[in-house]
């Protein structure tokens, strides 16, 4: 029953709380007004009897004087006539009946004689059907006996009886009536709740918070109504700034955020989308990887701020001519990339391009300057150079390298012709642009001792790219990437500036007089800079510049000479020392050699691996050596791999060497080891270092 209850709805509670209140009520009034109708006509029909029995007795008082039963029953006689009593007995002062009247045994001589006792303590009492009054006969001031007359009340218990049928209607008609009225009354309260429950069961499903409940009322309901309002006016705003905060970063995730066009990411995910539907529809689709033509000499030279407005143009202008369809993103630095969807013919593509290329070349004015801006474009097609996102990225980043190598500023569709080992080296040659910030690269340290007290004298610095698929690849197969792209400008400058930091770290460390040599590239010893480069190099890493030696080769100075003995001239006066590397390999001219302000000649490996082997070789190395000795310059031999070279190179004054034989290059973190050797051998490091500054 508790839980019929419970599982009723708010109006079912309700209208059967009101029902079952109201019934109640009625129900109490009803048995109230039945009560007291009973007890008022009890009394009546009391008082009645009672005048009666006052009347009857004061008739048997001469009966009763002189004893006689047939007086007696005369006076009871007519009695039978009064139909509400339905008896009367008259007792004499034993309690002997003197004379009776019982109407049920004259109608029904068969019934057994009542047995009354003349005894009532109130004078008279109620029974069910009937009421018995007991009224003494007295004649003056003696009690001659006593009657007893009963009443019949099957009269009021019609009345009664009516009463509670009428009750019963009126309790049932009112009962419906009060159940109509609740349900009516409940639906003016659940009603708008049921509106309330209906609206947000659809807010909440739909989640549109723009949706308001209808106020019908100024009561506690429609002050629910307007609660509610408010706070889907809230949620409004609040899901609309989380809408947008959403958005926002949708938009963040999925865009560059300097130049606004979609980003790596977006790109990849369109491109996907892109070749699932052409495969679908069996359509074509291109790839443009383009690349902005020295566009690291505007950052460099103008600053990040322009380069990155020259770039928000070139997003700009690109964006002005990609249809909705086709999708532009920026891969990152200077790239851009472009799916064509749906492409008919090639030709269109070159079309296309052609009128990209001619946008880009318009002047760009920043910040009063005039810019012109040229872009390498690399093309691959779908299905013809691939079918998969990535053989085509790869593709369309070959060709591009293509059309960079060919001088920049064009645009070159990727051919099979482009093999895979010059797509790995062009792709090489793109990654290396990226090595240096994705910190990729390291240097090894090659020590350099002197061959007759067999002391370390100091290292070569040697660059080593750790490339995240190739592992460490050799400088033989990206410094020759790196000069013709000139990315050996920055890279070198990160060379000179990390080992020389090293150096000084050693120095502070170990206090050894140590010298670090740098290889130079010609690039580099061409680049106007170069002097100042190292001069900030050594005043940001504090190294002293006695310290630092610079490797170059013959081929590089022999250009320009004169240029090359003034930037010689420089260093000199700066305090760095230059070494001839790799000499005996190139165009040597002793005119030259000795105009040139040198301390070092470098013997090349490739002579002093034949040592004592080939004599051209043996006879090279021993000129070299004199040829030093001559010109009062130290001569240092690389590559020396066996005892016999050391010896051999002893045995001749070389004074100085290098090679595996001594030690391989070294990871920074296997310099510790080396020096705290060299310490322990060389205790008076210290004061030697001292004497060299
Ligand atoms: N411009 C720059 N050029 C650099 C830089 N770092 C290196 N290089 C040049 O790359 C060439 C190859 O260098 P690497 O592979 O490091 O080889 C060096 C030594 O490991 C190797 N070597 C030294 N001793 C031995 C030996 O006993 N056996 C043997 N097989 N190889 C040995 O010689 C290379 C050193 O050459 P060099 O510079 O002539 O002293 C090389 O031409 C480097 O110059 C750089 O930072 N910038």
């Amino acid at each position: 029953m508790k839980r019929l209850f419970y599982n009723l709805s708010l109006r079912g509670k309700l209208t059967f709380i009101t029902t079952l209140t109201c019934c109640l009520m009625l129900l109490l009034t009803l048995v109230v007004v039945i009560a007291m109708q009973r007890v008022s006509l009890r009394n009546e029909l009391l008082q009645d009897g009672q005048m009666l029995a006052r009347n009857i007795s004061d008739n048997c008082v001469a009966a009763l004087s002189h004893h006689d039963p047939q007086a007696a029953a005369l006076v009871l006689e007519p009695l039978t006539a009064t139909h509400r009593v339905i008896g009367a007995r008259l007792f004499d002062q034993k309690q002997t009946v003197v004379a009776q009247y019982d109407r049920h045994r004259e109608e029904d001589p068969e019934i057994d004689e009542p047995t009354v006792e003349p005894s009532l303590p109130r004078g008279y009492d109620f029974f069910q059907n009937y009421l018995d009054i007991l009224q003494p006969v007295v004649s003056d001031g003696q009690v001659l006996g006593q009657l007893l007359l009963r009443v019949d009340m099957a009269q009021i218990n019609d009345v009664l009886t009516r009463y509670l049928w009428v009750g019963g209607i009126v309790f049932i008609v009112y009962s419906c009536l009060a159940f109509l009225m609740a349900s009516g009354l409940q639906r003016l309260v659940s009603n708008p709740i049921n509106a309330l429950l209906v609206s947000m069961q659809t807010i909440s499903r739909e989640k549109d918070y723009t949706l308001r409940v209808e106020k019908n009322s100024h009561d506690e309901l429609g002050r629910l109504f307007d609660g509610f309002n408010a706070m889907l006016a809230e949620i409004e705003v609040r899901d609309q700034e989380l809408r947008e905060s959403e958005a926002n970063l949708k938009y963040l995730v999925n865009h560059d955020s300097l130049t606004k066009v979609a980003n790596r990411s977006l790109f990849h995910d369109r491109l996907d989308h892109a070749l699932a539907r052409a495969k679908r529809i069996k359509s074509r689709l291109a790839i443009l990887f383009i690349d902005l033509d020295r566009f690291k000499n505007i950052n460099d030279s103008l600053g990040h701020d322009i380069g990155d407005l020259v770039l928000c143009v070139v997003a700009d202008r690109l964006g002005r001519l990609v249809r909705d369809a086709d999708t532009l993103a920026r891969n990152g630095g200077d790239e851009f990339v472009i799916i064509l969807d749906q492409v008919k013919k090639t030709n269109d593509v070159s079309r296309y391009v052609q009128k990209l290329s001619r946008e880009l070349a318009k002047t760009i004015e920043v910040s009063g300057q005039n810019l012109h801006v040229s872009a390498s474009i690399g093309v691959s097609l779908y299905p013809e150079n691939g079918e998969e996102a990535g053989t085509l990225m790869k593709a369309a980043d070959v060709a591009m390298y293509k059309s960079k190598n060919n001088g920049g500023d064009s645009y070159q569709f990727y051919s099979a012709e482009m093999n895979v080992d010059s797509r790995e080296s062009l792709l090489l040659e793109h990654q290396l642009r990226d090595a240096l910030e994705q910190k990729q690269m390291l240097l090894y340290y090659h020590p350099q001792y002197e061959l007759k007290s067999g002391q370390l004298v100091g290292f070569e610095a040697l660059i080593r790219w750790n490339h995240p698929e190739l592992g460490l690849v050799s400088p033989l197969d990206f410094i020759p990437m790196a000069e013709e792209s000139g990315l050996i400008v920055p890279i070198g400058e990160w060379v000179l500036y990390t080992a020389c930091k090293q150096m000084k770290a050693i120095q502070d460390k170990w206090k050894l007089p140590l010298t670090m040599a740098v290889n130079l590239s010609p690039r580099q010893f061409l680049h106007p800079s170069l002097v100042q480069t190292v001069a900030e190099v050594l005043y940001r890493t504090k190294l002293k510049p006695c310290f630092l030696e610079l490797e170059i080769t013959e081929s590089m100075v022999m250009g320009d000479i004169d240029q090359s003995i003034s930037k010689m001239n420089e260093f000199e006066k700066m305090g760095v020392s230059l070494a001839i590397d790799d000499f005996g390999t190139g165009y040597s001219s002793l005119e030259y050699l000795k105009k040139f302000p040198i301390t070092k000649l470098k013997i090349d490996q490739s002579f002093v691996r034949e040592l004592g082997r080939d004599d051209n070789d043996s006879a090279i190395v021993n000129s070299v050596i004199a040829l030093g000795k001559g010109l009062n310059l130290r001569v240092i031999a690389e590559g020396i791999e066996t005892v016999e070279q050391l010896d051999l190179l002893r045995q001749e004054g070389c004074d100085e060497g290098q090679g595996y034989l001594f030690s391989k290059p070294l990871p920074v973190n296997a310099l510790s080891a080396l020096l705290d050797s060299v310490l322990i051998n060389n205790p008076e490091g210290l004061t030697q270092m001292g004497q060299k500054s």
